[in-house]
């Protein structure tokens, strides 16, 4: 091929001597004389200076391809061999490419350390770089200029910094949470676990939601699927080999259609980010246009948003374009995503076949963590040596960049070799790490190597580019700028699956061994998943996974929560983090993945009800919400249970305050609403608060509300509590437990609720004369309580526990999305002659609950009287949930409580409790000034 070239130059020369022929003053002669003297000469000057030149060694190759026959789908390998050969620098031309591969430590510190000004640009001319770097305009091909100083410049302190990583832990730790929640589901259903499946999904999860604040895999489907499967096709494509970026008479031919393929998810990945930066750029917007700088959780920043201030910023060095961004974006996803996911699972691998190396791990893990009432955070990160040591050696075995890759700018001289400008430079990670002049039994799984005699790190042996004889990395100033997120990340990702569960290999072969063959790829992926079966072994989980097993039947009726919840209060102690989230998980694994209950919504949708019902709840919105007040007049007949001398409890009854079409729609059982009335005695109403307690979903009895509110009569504020149209004596006879049977019935019973509690409500101030009067509920009862709050037209204190802003949080994100008939609700629309795929069932729930959606119900008269409280570590509510109603509420507070959906309900009333006073506290007496 080089021969070629140089011909193909020499022809060049040739066709251009015709031209000095058109000079009038000499003659055909002199000019054939001197022009023959003139390339004569030239070819001379080359072939002596050739005669110089030390090309590396080279295996001998054939005419066009070069040395491409020599290399199969794992060329890192195929180089390792021929380094065997010919030596540690080689010498290779793949079809036209030239290239130069190093092979050892010593040859990699001369191309990265001592020439690194000249080896510090890469190749471009490939196909998959071209369409993916939205034509040259990211950062990882950016050539050693000035834009990749800047962008590097704002990597390093901004983009990849200790500060945004610092700033984005919480979204590490949530999306670990998820992850691990995952897992103990799969553990407790038996299923076998695909171990890079479920990493592959972490990793493009926290890379997706540092970077945009999207996901890109769950089960939602819809755009984080899309985002998914660019990131997923990028990585395969740009790993294939392009007969067309090594063939220059290919150059231009799609023969195996990537160019073709890339175009297409060039398009997929621009129609989203278009979206999301559009949706970033509204939010910055709004923002601005409120003056807020609160720095509050919601306003930090993600990558987008740097980078959009980068590019609106009119100082700035370099300004950015949309391409720019994109491209970086696309960088960030594709170069962070795979390869920190592959290296866990080798890991996970190599900790299989090392059971002793296992165990080592766990006993650190345990010694450090301590008495196993947690689980290990990225803070114990200094104390777990032998962990980190884990990693390290997993990458040097499995370096997921297998092969470096950079081009040398200019012509240059390595170790005495003669490198032309623009050659390719391969450095063999892969075989650096095996290399038995530097490591002792190279292909021995030994974490100590990494450790030194008091057990601590070894600080002259790390993955920082720093020594050649180990740099997965890389190394100098193109080095990988997200190491600080990868190693953490990997650290304490495996860190909690060694110290939460048992693994054992699903398929291993006789001997249990699990393989360790590769496969082609960007990185470099294992050839095989490794399936494996977890047993939780966290004690504190397995303790409770006892216990729900034990006693999952009787836990609900939640009205039985009480006697339970003093056991739990002795088997869970507070401080439990992210356990009570995988406590959700565990509760949910069973309530609504076994077949132990039916779940919601097995009938379907409901049919004609449900128009009618969206119209109704349409009617609540702000435009026309004004028009529904005052409410029905209540007349409740009243039966006292018991009285003392300070309180008395009193349970009545009333016709429900529907109008017909709703009545109507009830089931004949709901028709007659239930309440109960605890309240203080001896003092006159009007010096009196009282709260309307709503149902949780599930909640069939007054009890566990009453228990509540109980211990407030002290406080002079008196507890109503309504029992759920749908639920308890109210509950239609064809319904088993909480699971509705149609879509319409969620709707329904929150129509209905919302129309009873506002006439209680109406007949609390105006009847019975209360002077301040509140709504609480909790899950799906905050929700209505929020609503309930909304509407009314003078402040009362409103209290959403545990309450997501809408519906569709729960059913859709949440634990329910497990417990719902999604095969009934597609089959319900095949009758209607509606096919659909499971995926556009979830979406038309998604629209049909969007209409419970509170932000678009009107602000609170007074948002101070709103405390929303929510758990830390709910699985059932996302944290976003509650902080979206709260930022459309301005004024409104929440309060964390530490616990998941399950135990913090258990736990914390006392929390829920001084909610309440306190936002009646921050209501004026009616009737004052
Ligand atoms: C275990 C995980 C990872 C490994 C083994 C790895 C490895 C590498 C390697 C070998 C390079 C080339 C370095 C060189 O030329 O000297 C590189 C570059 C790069 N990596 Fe990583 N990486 C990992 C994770 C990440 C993550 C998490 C991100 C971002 C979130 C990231 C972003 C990048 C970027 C942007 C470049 C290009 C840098 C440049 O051209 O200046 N990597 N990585």
């Amino acid at each position: 091929m080089f021969l070629y070239g140089y011909l193909r130059g020499e022809l060049d020369s040739w066709e251009s001597t015709p031209n000095m022929a058109d000079l009038q003053d000499y003659t055909a002669q002199v000019l054939l004389i001197i022009s023959t003297i003139l390339v004569g000469s030239i070819i001379i000057r080359r072939r002596r200076k050739q005669n110089q030149i030390k090309l590396p060694p080279s295996p001998p190759s054939l005419p066009i391809i070069g040395h491409l026959h020599l290399l199969s789908p794992l060329p890192h390998q195929d180089f390792h061999k021929l380094s065997t050969t010919y030596g540690p620098i080689i010498h290779l031309y793949l079809g036209s490419a030239t290239c130069v591969v190093a092979s050892t430590a010593e040859a990699a510190r001369e191309f990265l350390k001592i020439h690194e000004t000249s080896f510090s640009d890469r190749p471009t001319q490939t196909v998959a770089v071209e369409s993916l770097s939205y034509g040259f305009k990211g950062f990882v091909f950016a050539p050693y200029g000035p834009y990749w100083k800047f962008m590097k410049k704002v990597c390093m302190s901004e983009l990849l910094g200790g500060k945004m990583l610092h700033q984005l832990l919480h979204v590490r730790q949530q999306e670990r949470k998820r992850f691990l929640s995952g897992l103990a589901e799969k553990g407790l259903a038996g299923e076998a676990v695909d171990v890079g499946a479920e990493l592959m999904m972490l990793t493009n999860n926290v890379i997706s939601m540092m970077t945009m604040r999207q996901k890109s895999c769950s089960e939602g489907g819809g755009e984080a699927e899309t985002l998914r499967k660019v990131v997923e096709d990028t990585v395969e494509l740009s790993g294939k080999f392009n007969v067309s970026d090594f063939l220059w008479f290919m150059k231009g031919v799609d023969v195996q259609g990537f160019k073709k393929r890339l175009k297409e998810i060039r398009v997929r990945f621009d129609a989203l980010l278009d979206r999301v930066i559009e949706e970033h750029q509204r939010e910055r917007r709004k923002k601005k246009e409120q003056g807020s700088t609160t720095g509050d959780d919601d306003d930090v920043k993600d990558i987008l948003d740097v980078l959009l201030d980068i590019s609106e910023d009119e100082t700035a060095e370099i300004k950015l374009d949309t391409d720019n961004i994109k491209a970086f974006v696309m960088d960030i996803l594709v170069g962070g995503t795979d390869t920190t996911a592959v290296t866990m699972e080798w890991a996970m691998a190599e900790l299989i076949n090392n059971p002793g190396v296992m165990e080592k791990a766990r006993e650190e893990i345990d010694a450090v963590v301590g008495n196993k009432n947690r689980i290990v955070e990225e803070c114990d990160i200094p104390n777990l040596p032998y962990i980190q040591a884990i990693v390290k050696e997993t990458l040097r075995l499995h370096p997921p960049g297998a092969l470096i890759v950079r081009e040398c700018s200019r012509t240059a001289t390595v170790d005495g070799y003669h490198i032309p400008a623009r050659t390719r430079l391969f450095i063999n990670a892969w075989s650096i790490g095996r290399d038995p002049n530097h490591w002792e039994n190279p292909l021995d799984f030994r974490p100590e190597r990494f450790i030194d005699q008091n057990g601590s790190a070894l600080t002259h042996l790390d993955v920082r580019g720093q020594h050649f004889e180990l740099i997965p990395f890389g190394s100098g100033r193109r080095m990988c700028p997200g190491i600080s997120l990868a190693l953490p990340l990997a650290y304490v990702t495996l860190a909690s699956m060694l110290q939460c569960f048992e693994w054992k290999l699903v398929n291993g072969g006789d001997d249990g061994i699990v393989d360790m063959e590769e496969k082609a790829g960007l990185v470099v992926p294992r050839a095989h998943p490794i399936s494996l079966n977890n047993n939780i072994t966290y004690p504190i989980l397995q303790n409770h996974t006892l216990f729900l097993s034990n006693h999952i039947l009787l836990f609900f009726p939640l009205s039985m929560s009480f006697f339970f919840s003093k056991r739990r209060i002795v088997m869970v102690t507070v401080n439990l983090g992210m356990l009570h989230y995988v406590l959700d998980h565990v509760y949910g694994a069973f309530m609504h993945r076994t077949k132990m209950s039916t779940p919601f919504f097995s009938r379907g949708w409901g049919g004609t009800k449900l128009e009618m019902l969206e119209r109704m709840i349409k009617q609540l919105f702000p435009e026309v919400a004004g028009q529904n007040w005052p409410p029905t007049v209540i007349q409740p007949l009243w039966k006292t249970v018991w009285e003392t001398r300070t309180a008395s409890l009193r349970e009545g009854v009333f016709r429900t305050p529907c109008e017909d079409q709703l009545l109507n729609a009830l089931p004949p059982e709901s028709h007659n609403a239930r309440v109960a009335f605890l309240m203080p005695k001896n003092v006159p109403p009007h010096a009196m608060s009282c709260v309307v307690h709503l149902a949780g979903t599930g909640d069939h009895t007054f009890e566990r509300r009453l228990r509540l509110g109980g211990p407030l009569v002290k406080e002079n504020i008196a507890t109503m509590v309504l029992e759920s149209p749908f639920y308890g004596q109210r509950r239609p006879m064809l319904q088993r437990g909480a699971k509705l049977l149609c879509v319409s019935d969620l709707l329904l019973l929150g129509r209905a609720t919302i129309e009873e509690a506002r006439s209680l409500l109406h007949w609390l101030d105006s009847e019975a004369g209360f002077g301040k009067m509140g709504v609480c509920g909790l899950s799906m009862g905050g929700v209505h309580a929020a609503m309930v709050g909304s509407l009314h037209p003078t402040p009362v204190a409103t209290l959403p526990f545990l309450s997501p802003h809408s519906a569709v949080v729960a059913f859709c994100e949440g634990i329910l999305k497990h417990g719902t008939a999604w095969e009934a609700l597609r089959e319900d629309l095949a009758t209607e002659k509606v096919a659909m795929t499971l995926e556009e069932v979830r979406e038309r729930m998604r629209n049909v609950l969007s209409l419970t959606d509170v932000t678009r119900f009107p602000i609170p008269q007074n948002p101070n009287a709103v405390i929303f409280v929510a758990a830390t570590d709910d699985g059932y509510i996302p944290k976003h949930s509650v902080l979206e109603l709260q930022k459309a509420w301005p004024g409104s507070e929440v309060r964390w409580v530490t616990g998941g959906h399950v135990s913090s309900f258990l736990l914390h009333n006392g929390e829920f409790r001084r909610a309440i006073v306190d936002s009646l506290n921050r209501l004026p007496w009616k009737g004052s000034s």
